[in-house]
């Protein structure tokens, strides 16, 4: 009896299991703890047979002077904790490593890549297949290639298997949810097992090796078992979120989607034929991801900690507003802009009839009326909006807010412009309307996706609270875009605080850096924090799952009136902005409080 294989535990695979539980603890759901056992439970079941006949065969061996002694069919106790140790670090790295991906839009491939695509599943199935003939043809052959046979003969079927599932996504996802978790665990334990085996805590029989060695002290068949171990977890994880994504995206196939799927639902979701995927939903989705990640870096990290449809629904939720307001903001002429709101209107009044009258296939009217009036690449964004979920009101009235920028617009024929914020009160009724009114409808979806249930009154005051939440970080929006909505002749700063310091609306449009300017902005971000910090409170009262993604939209987007505050920040394409890695610590940090 001995502890040093506990000790490799003890020193090795604990520490960085107690590391990643804590980097990853805020961000665990039921159903990662559910596809992490799932895995656990697989990998222990199918390696016990494999390691049992491997030291039955004495392939390797353990000293009876460095184990602790229980043995399961031979197994040392310690080496069982290794199958689960490994695949629960593998798999929590993983889950870390791919957080901020968003496996929808992955599942179906790029048009001008598809050929390419193709090419490298058939390239992967056929060396797959391979390894598993040399494998086969190196236990024939017995002697110093069995030990590699057997782990070729073993992982390969497995790998062949998950691959034909899920090379669509193992081929497109981006390297940190691939081999990022494959290779940076293999390469540890490759370091670990040097160091065993130098100290003979586990040892590899001559003469069903091959003596080749990658370094000093690691074989070439340990290597290659730790690499495929990695490979097959990862493989694992990505087939698993492949099935879920194939349930969360495609509603006509799946309509109710359970919280914990059952293997049976996720293998059949993997053999769904791609033929009967919507793919114009999944296109739409992949261009809703695309708007989000280049327009707003706040709201991107926010959203990879929502789950499920929640998350989808919010970023289509997103892509909608972003379409209506750039086509607004982006138009050409005053008499454009109100076109183009005139059309969301007409827009929305179709689709809120096919709603009405219960016409759910795709809303005819109004894909028609889309298809003729607007940019190809505004329809999707029109198209998916979950209309079935929200209030109409609050997207009326978005598009009411709108009308407000139109006032800043030159008359024709006029040198005079006119600045529609004339009084405190201008400002906040018109912050209502353009982010009041997105507070309620993220609230309608987080009602709507949440499992617990919530009182009438609770939704009342978390709709209040929520639509001044939006006023805050209308007011941050404000404070931050002075110099580039004044580019664009837009002063949002109300008139009469101007007045108060000697000034009109015209000199902000020549000087938005003045120091004046800089008072009046502290004075609008006092106000944004005043109202933040009264609002907040609610947010303790938002349904559990949904409370602390909540908190990092939030907070992410408070951030940069936080930032606004300091002396010398710094300016991106004049708007100032929040670094990548203190959006991540404010994520960070409001996960942790809860
Ligand atoms: C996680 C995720 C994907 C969230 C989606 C959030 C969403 C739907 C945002 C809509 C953004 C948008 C384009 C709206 C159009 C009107 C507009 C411009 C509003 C301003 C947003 C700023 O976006 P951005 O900086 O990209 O805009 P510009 O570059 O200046 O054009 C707003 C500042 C409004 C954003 C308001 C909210 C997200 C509401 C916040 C309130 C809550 C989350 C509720 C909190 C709940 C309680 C109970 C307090």
């Amino acid at each position: 009896m001995g502890f040093e294989y506990a000790l490799v535990h003890l020193k090795y695979t604990i520490p960085p299991a107690a590391a990643l539980t804590f980097l990853y603890r805020p961000l665990l759901t039921r159903i990662d703890i559910y596809r992490v056992a799932f895995l656990i439970t697989i990998a222990v079941v199918s390696t016990i047979p494999w390691d049992s006949y491997l030291i039955r065969r004495k392939i390797w061996t353990y000293p009876p002077s460095v184990i602790v002694g229980p043995r399961l069919f031979s197994i040392p106790a310690e080496e069982i904790f290794f199958f689960v140790v490994q695949t629960y670090n593998t798999s929590l790295l993983y889950l870390l490593l791919s957080k901020p991906t968003f496996h929808s839009a992955y599942l179906v491939p790029p048009k001008a890549k598809v050929r390419s695509i193709k090419w490298c599943q058939g390239l992967g199935q056929v060396l797959l297949a391979a390894c598993v003939l040399v494998g086969a043809y190196l236990i024939w052959r017995g002697n110093e290639g069995t030990y590699l046979g057997l782990i070729l003969a073993w992982a390969g079927p497995f790998a062949l298997l998950l691959w034909s599932l899920s090379s669509q996504l193992l081929v497109t996802l981006p390297i940190t949810s691939t081999w990022a978790p494959i290779l940076i665990p293999t390469v540890y334990l490759w370091i670990v097992d040097t160091l065993a085996l130098r100290r003979g805590t586990w040892t590899i029989e001559s003469g069903t090796k091959f003596g080749i060695h990658v370094w000093d002290g690691l074989e070439i068949e340990e290597a290659i078992f730790f690499l495929a171990t990695n490979t097959l977890i990862v493989f694992g994880q990505v087939a698993f979120d492949h099935a879920v994504a194939i349930q969360l995206t495609l509603p006509r196939l799946y309509p109710h989607v359970s919280e914990l799927p059952s293997p049976t639902h996720l293998i059949q979701a993997l053999l769904a034929s791609p033929a009967e995927y919507d793919e114009d939903r999944v296109e739409a989705i992949s261009q809703a991801v695309k708007r989000l990640q280049e327009k707003s870096r706040s709201f991107y990290l926010a959203s990879s900690t929502f789950s499920g449809r929640l998350r989808i629904d919010l970023i289509l939720l997103y892509s909608f507003c972003r379409v209506a307001d750039d086509l607004v903001d982006n138009a050409k002429s005053e008499s454009a802009a109100r076109d183009w709101i005139r059309k969301l209107t007409r827009y929305l009044d179709l689709t809120c009839a096919s709603e009405e009258a219960k016409i759910r296939s795709k809303q005819p009217d109004a894909h028609r009326y889309s298809t003729v009036n607007f940019p190809e690449s505004a329809r999707s964004a029109l198209h998916l909006l979950p209309t079935h979920l929200l209030s109409f009101g609050p997207l009326y009235d978005l598009l009411e807010g709108f009308k407000t920028d139109l006032g800043f617009h030159q008359q024709p024929g006029s040198l005079m412009r006119t600045f529609p914020i004339a009084t405190s009160q201008d400002l906040e009724r018109y912050a209502a309307r353009v982010a009041g009114t997105v507070a309620e409808l993220i609230l309608e979806l987080v009602f709507f996706h949440s499992s617990s249930s919530i009182t009438d009154k609770r939704r009342g005051s978390l709709f209040r609270a929520g639509g001044n939440m939006g006023i805050a970080l209308q007011y941050v929006n404000i404070a931050r875009d002075i110099a580039t909505d004044a580019a664009i002749g837009r002063v949002y700063l109300p008139t009469s605080w101007l007045k108060e310091c000697g000034m009109v609306p015209q000199d902000v449009l020549e000087d938005p850096n003045h120091p004046k300017i800089d008072a009046l902005r502290s004075r609008l971000l006092d106000k944004a924090f005043a109202v933040y910090d009264q609002a907040r409170v609610a947010m303790a009262q938002l349904p559990s799952d949904a409370r602390s993604p909540m908190r990092v939209a939030v907070e992410s987007y408070m951030e940069i009136g936080r930032v606004l505050r300091e002396k010398g920040y710094k300016v991106k394409q004049g708007k100032a902005t929040v670094s990548k890695l203190r959006r991540f610590q404010v994520a960070w940090k409001v996960m942790h409080e809860e």
